[in-house]
């Protein structure tokens, strides 16, 4: 899979929504906010489950309503269409648990 950059890196960062991209453009970042714990959990058990399916898989931390994602492929040193297509899936499964999302 070839690393992401440049034009390619922008336009492919234009499907997505509210993702921040940090560390050198290696890695894209977004917080989430959900009403309460198990909502918060639910969502990342989903999100656990399509990335084993995708065997694409988030850095990710929760703090009780909250988590925070950041992805990167780590097999190629920075993103590529793997990280950009799990972004996509994730802002799904997030629209599904009526979260506030912001970077
Ligand atoms: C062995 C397994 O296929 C690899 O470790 C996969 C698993 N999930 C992964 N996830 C991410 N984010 N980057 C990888 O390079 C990666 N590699």
């Amino acid at each position: 899979m070839t690393k992401l950059i440049g034009k390619d890196l922008d336009d492919a960062l234009a499907t997505t929504s509210g993702w921040t991209l940090i560390e050198d453009g290696k890695r894209l970042s977004k917080a989430f906010r959900f009403a309460d714990f198990p909502a918060a959990f639910a969502f990342m058990t989903r999100v656990a489950m399509a990335a084993e399916r995708m065997n694409h898989h988030p850095d990710w931390s929760n703090s009780y309503d909250r988590v925070l994602i950041s992805l990167t492929s780590h097999d190629a040193g920075g993103l590529t269409s793997r990280d950009v297509d799990l972004a996509n899936r994730i802002d799904r499964i997030a629209g599904d648990h009526s979260t506030s999302s912001r970077n």
